[in-house]
């Protein structure tokens, strides 16, 4: 998939969620040899987070993995140091032990003059410098939604390649998702295994629907989730430490669900109200996805 003129995988490995250890400075060397195991499942795509504290092992794992930089897609973000990005994205790279990253993402718009010293408004620019300087490739956002987008459309060089957002068939936000299609940013889906991860209600109209094309395509429904993400031509953020379900996800984009199976299963989410795992403390908006 492009971006702008870099190329992105279709899938990329998360470092967040179950690896969060906040603390940049120690290594979880689990976290090591489960990312060796993705690179070695085929995995070339990483996503980090200043905030994850999971930077060095990202770069531990790419030093001992004899992978080319080249082959490889980085990506990390910033939201507590917003206010200088220069300084904290050269701290990124220090923890990575690279010269740049392919992506570098705002990981919330919850941040103003108030929380954080900033707007968005004069916070983007700076970033676009960081692309000028050949620190970062391209410049992607997280949890946007289309008032944020729109606020940074209006002052971009250079507009978001990515909107990296919460979407799984209990968390559509189909307007964000359309506005993002509308204007070429492409959708990162994180938490795609929702469904069977962090859905804990009792109606539960996706299960059923997944079990049928699971038995279809002889898969699980994990790999369904994540078929159902790229066959609308999303890309998926997933993480999993199990190295035979590294393998199997990695394989989720060789199944090609037909108009009529992704429409049978974003029907069966939107039978439920609206679940979002991440930010809806933060202020996160809920969105009952049309019908
Ligand atoms: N930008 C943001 O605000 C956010 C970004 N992320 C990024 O996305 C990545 C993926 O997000 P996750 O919520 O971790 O998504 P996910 O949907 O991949 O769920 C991962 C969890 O599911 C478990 N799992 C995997 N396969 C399973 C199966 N078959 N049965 C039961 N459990 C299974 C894993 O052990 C892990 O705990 C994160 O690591 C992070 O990099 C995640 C949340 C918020
Ligand atoms: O990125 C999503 C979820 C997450 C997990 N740990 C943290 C820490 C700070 C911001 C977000 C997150």
């Amino acid at each position: 998939m492009a971006l702008n003129t870099v190329k992105i995988p279709s899938i990329g490995f998360g470092t967040g969620t179950a690896w969060y250890k906040g603390d940049p400075d120690t290594i979880d060397d689990k976290l090591v040899k489960t990312l060796l195991s993705a690179f070695k499942h085929g995995y070339r795509f990483i996503d980090g987070a200043e905030s994850y504290g999971t930077e060095r092992e990202i770069g531990a794992a790419i030093a001992q993995s004899g992978l080319s930089r080249s082959d490889l897609f980085i990506s990390t973000k910033i939201l507590k140091s917003i206010g200088n990005p220069e300084e904290a994205l050269r701290k990124s790279l220090e923890r990575l032990n690279l010269t740049y990253v392919d992506l570098y993402i705002i990981h919330a718009p919850y941040f103003t003059q108030a929380s954080h010293g900033i707007e968005l408004e004069e916070a983007w620019p700076r970033l676009e410098a960081l692309v000028d300087k050949g620190l970062v490739r391209a410049l992607g956002v997280s949890n946007f939604r289309i008032e944020h987008l729109e606020r940074l459309l209006k002052v971009a060089k250079y507009p978001p390649a990515v909107n990296q957002i919460e979407f799984n068939p209990y968390c559509q936000d189909v307007q964000t998702v359309e506005f993002c299609r509308k204007h070429g940013i492409i959708v990162e889906a994180y938490a795609p295994l929702s469904p069977i991860v962090y859905y804990k209600g009792t109606d539960r109209p996706v299960d059923s629907v997944l079990d049928k094309l699971a038995q279809k395509y002889a898969t699980s429904q994990a790999s369904i989730l994540l078929a159902w993400v790229l066959s609308q031509g999303h890309v998926a953020i997933l993480t999993t430490s199990k190295t035979e379900r590294q393998e199997e996800y990695i394989k989720a984009s060789e199944i090609k669900l037909t108009e009529a199976e992704i429409s049978d299963i974003s029907r069966a989410g939107q039978q439920v109200p609206e679940f979002r795992k991440f930010w809806a403390s933060a202020g996160h908006k809920q969105s009952k996805p049309k019908a």
